[in-house]
């Protein structure tokens, strides 16, 4: 014990002495629970229970929730353009300048999203309210014409009456649109597609890949693995059935909200569906197998997914790898959604038994999700305005044998905002994560990764590293930039791209390198402060603990060489500093991470890195 005290006062933690447990600050006091609530599954509900549920009452909990998100719309316009005020102003005036300040609210927000959700004529919403049917006729061909003229096309989602606000007094007629910009010429430009990416996750055979096939290909599946086939990568995965590999699959989405995935083309697309598509939802098909956990837990953190999409089959329920996967993406705080397929294999009763496991796990008080069966278009509608708040569980039900249900889920996906403001990173200092890296014959060496910050074009000069040799940054010049195979002018952030950098050898890159703008002063770091909290584990965790790390793209063995508490049991929560094993990283700080080693499992925020200190070799703590 002597000898760990002093190892641990000789690597103190900076913050140690004043923080004693995770804080909630960082956000880590909201997992408290969270193993618990997902490793007991004791908790009884019916699925007709779940149904009524999530649907008379959410109906009630809709409007109050919608009206939240249209409220924030509207501020967020209001925010932009300054308050409306309407003081002095004739009823007609009035109703002319709310209109002229919904068009020009709605001009902005398209502007820096690409897309809105938006609600016409609702109290909370954009434009007058209090309309008829033909006044909001009158709104939304003014919206029309006035989107048309930005560049923008506008797709009427449903048009619905609100109760009257008095009795005798007329219904109020509301619209819920989908405003998307179109595709420009340059693709370059303000014009590129904006991207979401959903990770799917789930075990082994709960129906990813045939999930996934059946949405990028547009076919159905024959339950045999015809539409598996289409999305696998390797040969051996052809052979065993089974991903190994991180799979990326682009759903394309015109600016009107058709699907523009083809049966006849190999891949569902090519790149002049993409160059068409105003939006790419990139399906990240990940391994169920647990012999590729690591690989899903790196899809998971290096690839900046919006939103996980986690599989479950039917007859299998909540099985295997399923509950591991949840965990990761809620460590995350990825916001997930359900697909429960294969529901043309499952006898009712096995389908409900299937649901009501599911809904259990939701309602655990360590991840407090409300399940909400995804049954209707409008269903659709409530879940993908309510994503971002990662407190929504829609739960979808589906066959890609049959078709049922997936309807719903292009919808969805069509539906489906960016969970970041991205728009806001433009400005920032560029960052870029590598994720693979390519030698390319005539081109030389490609990175392909995601932008974090910033804008990337060709011939920007940034700094490559940490350098696989000394871990220092090195100047190099971006030689092309494509965006999904196209050459484009330039890529902001939120989007994936792949780099031709001019005069660096394959060897010189590897996974986990970042590019950053030479402002940044970028360091790598053998050592970091984290706040951590063990989700699972067999053994208690102490200095000279080892872990593999998953931070961002990220993956390597470290050793805690300090902690501000002797031993960590399950739950427990504590504030330690890693030690990498092999190399220095680039971590940035507030980045969430998660740790495994063996079946302990873990979950952190990296507080603070030794950013300055000399890059030296790793010297072992005295025994
Ligand atoms: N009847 C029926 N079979 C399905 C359905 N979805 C998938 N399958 C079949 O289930 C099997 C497993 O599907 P996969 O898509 O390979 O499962 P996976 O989750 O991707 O598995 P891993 O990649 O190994 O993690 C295949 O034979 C599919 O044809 C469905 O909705 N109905």
């Amino acid at each position: 014990m002597a000898t760990t005290a002093t190892a641990n006062a000789r690597h103190q933690p900076r913050h140690v002495t004043h923080h004693h447990h995770l804080s909630s600050r960082h956000g880590a006091g909201d997992h408290e629970g969270w193993a618990e609530g997902i490793a007991s599954l004791t908790e009884e509900q019916s699925a007709t229970r779940l149904l009524q549920e999530a649907h008379p009452d959410a109906a009630a909990s809709k409007a109050g929730a919608q009206g939240a998100f249209c409220a924030a719309g509207a501020a967020d316009g209001g925010a932009t353009l300054g308050a409306l005020c309407c003081e002095g102003l004739t009823p007609e005036e009035e109703r002319r300048a709310r209109v002229e300040h919904a068009l020009r609210s709605l001009e902005v927000e398209v502007g820096q999203r690409g897309e809105l959700l938006a609600d016409l004529g609702a109290p909370d919403g954009y434009g007058p309210t209090d309309l008829s049917e033909a006044e909001l006729g009158e709104l939304l061909a003014a919206v029309e014409a006035h989107m048309d003229h930005c560049g923008a096309d506008v797709a009427v989602l449903r048009r619905r009456k609100l109760p009257a606000p008095a009795v005798g007094a007329p219904d109020r007629s509301v619209a819920d649109v989908c405003i998307r910009r179109r595709v420009v010429g340059d693709r370059g430009g303000a014009g590129a597609p904006l991207e979401v990416r959903v990770a799917v996750i789930g075990n082994v055979d709960s129906g990813k890949s045939t999930m996934v096939g059946v949405l990028t290909r547009s076919v159905l599946d024959d339950g045999r693995g015809f539409a598996r086939s289409k999305v696998f990568k390797h040969s051996h995965e052809e052979n065993t059935g089974r991903t190994s590999s991180i799979g990326q699959h682009n759903l394309c989405i015109d600016s009107r909200g058709n699907i523009l995935n083809d049966a006849s083309l190999r891949a569902g697309v090519t790149t002049a569906e993409i160059a068409r598509s105003s939006k790419v939802v990139t399906l990240v098909d990940l391994a169920g197998h647990e012999k590729y956990f690591r690989t899903t837990c790196t899809g998971l953190t290096g690839h900046l997914p919006d939103y996980a999409c986690l599989i479950v089959g039917a007859n299998a329920g909540i099985v295997g790898m399923c509950k591991e996967h949840l965990g990761v993406a809620l460590a995350l705080k990825v916001p997930a959604f359900f697909v429960v397929t294969k529901i043309d294999l499952a006898p009712e009763h096995v389908l409900k038994h299937t649901l009501q496991t599911l809904s259990g796990i939701l309602k655990k008080p360590g991840v407090r999700k409300r399940p909400f069966l995804v049954r209707s278009r409008d269903d659709v509608l409530t879940c993908a305005r309510h994503m971002h708040t990662d407190s929504l569980a829609p739960i979808f039900l589906t066959s890609s044998v049959t078709g049922q249900g997936l309807d719903l889920i292009r919808l969805f996906y069509n539906l489906l905002p960016q969970r970041h403001n991205w728009y806001e990173k433009t400005d920032e200092a560029a960052e870029f994560i590598i994720d693979e890296v390519f030698g390319v014959p005539g081109v030389g060496t490609v990175v392909a990764g995601t932008v974090k910050r910033g804008v990337l074009t060709p011939n920007s000069t940034l700094l490559l590293g940490p350098d696989v040799g000394d871990g220092t940054f090195k100047p190099v010049t971006v030689k092309s930039v494509h965006y999904k195979r196209l050459p484009v002018g330039r890529v902001v952030a939120g989007q994936t791209a792949a780099l031709a950098l001019k005069k660096v050898k394959r060897h010189q890159v590897r996974k986990g390198m970042v590019l950053v703008d030479e402002r940044v002063a970028p360091k790598a770091s053998w050592e970091f402060d984290a706040d951590i909290a063990i989700l699972t584990h067999s053994t208690t965790i102490q200095p000279r603990y080892q872990a593999v790390i998953h931070c961002e793209i990220v993956r390597q063995a470290a050793r805690v060489v300090a902690m501000d508490r002797e031993r960590l049991r399950s739950g427990d929560r504590a504030c330690v500093r890693f030690r990498f094993l092999q190399r220095p990283e680039y971590l940035v700080p507030g980045t969430r991470f998660v740790f495994r080693e063996g079946r302990t499992k873990g979950i952190g925020m990296v507080v603070g890195t030794e950013m300055g200190a000399p890059a030296a070799a790793p010297q072992p703590v005295s025994a």
